[in-house]
């Protein structure tokens, strides 16, 4: 929608034909974005041999990445990523997923606080484009920014990378703090120790601290963990309520990254031999059966420590 606005002609690709077929016809994402017309300059297709143009965006979940990379007809330029997470399986980065299975294109991350639905809409929002090459980057930005949409530009991907995979972890703790009722103190507090282990993480792994302070880490967490729209923060809500991760999930059609992303986040920290508790006690929850009060206590219980570390 927003490159369409900024006088791009866009070709948006669905994998079933049908669907294609019913976005065509109706102007409508009637299952992702429903009361959403579709703008003008887009046109749809569910054949990927049909994408042409020098840009190509892939906004398929984190998981998914390395599977549609791997059915992309070979091609120079930029591959413009916009999942937040890691691979749970390999530990990967999107950026990294890309680099090994589409060697001859770059990839280019575009992260930040943006719910799909606002930015459809025409909402103003801004974001962090991130490019090794910085020539190309600013480029990019110039080109796909517009009136509502305005690009900053990076050349740190694993900042980036790193903020869009950990914020999702952070707000589904954040969530579960509200779904407990333990309280907006509580919740200030987590979200930042969170933001300081995205900090550490970032030290340890190569992500820039004004990367992780910007639009990609901090921005994207203040949206992410203070909104119900999340669905990271929803399915946080919901856990802390007393559902089930299964009952939640089932009763989902779209994705919910920070689940993914949990483990893998975790073990990234502990094989790098980084504190982390806040991402450690969520996978605990998600996929080690702990139960989200001794979780809680867990982490109050902690020995105190100065505050810068
Ligand atoms: N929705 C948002 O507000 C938003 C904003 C910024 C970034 N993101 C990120 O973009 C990614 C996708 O998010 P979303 O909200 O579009 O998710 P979604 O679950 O709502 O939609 C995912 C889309 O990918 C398709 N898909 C699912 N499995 C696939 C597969 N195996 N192969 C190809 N396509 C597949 C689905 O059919 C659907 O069209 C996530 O990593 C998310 O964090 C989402
Ligand atoms: O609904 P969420 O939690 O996947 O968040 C969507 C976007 O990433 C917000 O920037």
């Amino acid at each position: 929608q927003s490159f369409a606005a900024a006088g791009h002609p866009v070709t948006l690709w669905a994998r079933d034909p049908d669907r294609a077929a019913a976005i065509q016809g109706t102007r409508e994402n009637a299952a992702y974005l429903p009361g959403i017309g579709l703008h003008p300059g887009i046109a749809v297709t569910a054949d990927l041999a049909a994408i042409g143009g020098d840009l190509r965006l892939l906004a398929a979940p984190a998981q998914h990445l390395r599977a549609i990379l791997q059915r992309l007809p070979p091609r120079p330029g930029p591959l413009l990523i916009t999942a937040k997470g890691i691979e749970t399986a390999t530990g990967r980065f999107m950026d990294e997923i890309a680099a090994e299975t589409r060697p001859e294109a770059a990839p280019v991350l575009l992260s930040g606080p943006s719910f799909a639905e606002e930015v459809a809409r025409g909402l103003p929002t801004a974001l962090t484009l991130a490019c090794a090459d910085a020539e190309a980057g600013a480029a990019l930005a110039r080109s796909l920014g517009h009136r509502t949409l305005r690009l900053y530009w990076t050349e740190d991907l694993r900042g980036v990378a790193l903020g869009g995979a950990l914020k999702n972890v952070l707000a589904i703790a954040a969530g579960i703090v509200t779904g407990r009722g333990l309280g907006e103190n509580a919740r200030a507090a987590l979200v930042t120790r969170g933001l300081a282990e995205m900090m550490r993480l970032g030290a340890g792994l190569g992500g820039r601290p004004e990367t992780l302070m910007g639009l990609s880490g901090l921005g994207d967490l203040l949206l992410t963990a203070c909104s119900a729209t999340s669905r990271n923060t929803s399915l946080g809500i919901a856990l802390g309520q007393g559902r089930s991760l299964a009952e939640i999930l089932g009763a989902r059609r779209s994705v919910t990254e920070g689940v993914w992303t949990a483990a893998a986040a975790a073990r990234l920290a502990a094989k790098a031999g980084i504190d982390a508790p806040v991402i450690d006690a969520v996978d605990a929850v998600l996929n080690r059966g702990a139960a989200i009060d001794t979780a809680v206590a867990g982490l109050l219980l902690r020995p105190a420590k100065r505050e810068a570390q």
